[in-house]
């Protein structure tokens, strides 16, 4: 196996690029490109409090989570049918197909729709259609993860499991966001222990701004797999040995924190850090529309300000697999697919 691959630094980003990779931090809601909410606003009457497209765009200027989530939440609401969320699902797969990611798992926000009145059959029915025609058109796996918002109730959340288990088949895990500070994990202990019961996968957002505690209660409370940012992990040496040795994955969003505040600017990014201690970090989009950039944007940016190396594009593309929750089989696979394309870059 290429552990250390040597890559003239002139050609990484062509492999960054280049490279097969998965997605495992991607709220759908949040690819809802401004082209498409106009679209989709104007098909199904719904009146924007925005002239234009530009209008939108100018609004995305963040201080913090909950400034972005007000905007997006308002975006979403001009989703209605089945055919808005397959659009929507279709659009963000067409995208990361060329930005060569071979499995996306895909967030979304029932109750964000189903408060609007949208049914759960809906919005379900539209998302897992599109990863099947996806699949079968473009040969990328993809896999949905229902997502509680944790600004509202567990009983809500127990309320929206209950809908959705009619369409158990159709998503493989479930996850927590929205509003993170003063929402910890620990909110959410018993509905995400139904969930193991049922057997769907568990991940949560924690640390992104919120403390390393949430982290701990993600773990210890939620028993969760993965761990959704989780940047201020390296601010508790306990936590990052833990981490490492469990291989609990990190779901890391350069653009994301850069856009909300969480760090300063991208070269101060702690991703190379968090790497470097050993723990497995990958790289995803969060809310591409709305952060300036898909998967491959995030890996772009993030190398050129933090100067990683090829040997770090490798950890990255591989530790993606590993963190995945795809067959064991797909997993060799792509790793196989890795190890051909690193050595087509290699320098001889
Ligand atoms: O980055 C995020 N954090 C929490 N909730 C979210 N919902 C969409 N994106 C995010
Ligand atoms: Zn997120």
């Amino acid at each position: 196996m290429l552990a250390s691959p040597s890559v003239d630094p002139a050609r990484l980003p062509a492999l960054l690029q280049a490279m097969p990779k998965a997605e495992l931090h991607i709220h759908i809601e949040g690819s809802l490109e401004p082209e498409l909410i106009f679209q989709l606003a104007e098909r199904n009457g719904v009146r924007l409090p925005y002239a234009s497209v530009e209008a939108l765009r100018s609004a995305y200027a963040f201080s913090n989570l909950q400034s972005f989530l007000d905007i997006y939440y308002a975006g979403a609401s001009v989703l209605l049918t089945e055919q808005d969320f397959y659009d929507m699902a279709r659009a963000y797969l067409r995208r990361a197909v060329r930005d060569k990611v071979v499995r996306a798992e895909i967030f979304f926000d029932p109750q964000t729709h189903t408060a609007r009145g949208v049914s759960m059959e809906t919005v379900i029915r539209g998302l897992h259609r599109a990863c099947e025609d996806a699949q079968r058109e473009w040969g990328i796996s993809a896999a949905l993860i229902l997502c509680f918002l944790r600004h509202l109730s567990e009983e809500d959340a127990f309320a929206t499991l209950e809908q959705a288990l009619p369409f158990q088949g159709q998503f493989i895990g479930v996850g927590l966001d929205s509003s993170e500070l003063g929402h910890p994990p620990e909110k959410f202990e018993r509905v995400f222990a139904r969930c193991r019961a049922l057997g769907l996968h568990r991940v949560a957002h924690a640390g992104e701004e919120g403390p390393p505690a949430y982290i701990w209660s993600a773990l210890d409370a939620l028993q969760v797999e993965r761990i959704d940012h989780g940047v201020q992990a390296l601010k508790d040496e306990a936590l990052v040995a833990r981490l490492a040795r469990e291989r609990v994955a990190l779901t890391v969003c350069p653009l994301s924190n850069q856009k909300l505040c969480v760090f300063p600017d991208l070269a101060q990014h702690n991703l190379r850090a968090l790497l470097d201690a050993g723990l497995c970090a990958t790289v995803n989009s969060d809310d591409p529309a709305y952060f300036g950039g898909y998967i491959n944007d995030n890996f772009l940016q993030v190398f050129a300000a933090t100067g990683m190396t090829a040997a770090h594009a490798w950890q990255l593309a591989s530790n993606s697999f590993e963190a995945s929750f795809a067959p064991e089989a797909d997993k060799r696979a792509w790793m196989a697919r890795l190890e051909s394309v690193f050595s087509d870059y290699s320098a001889l």
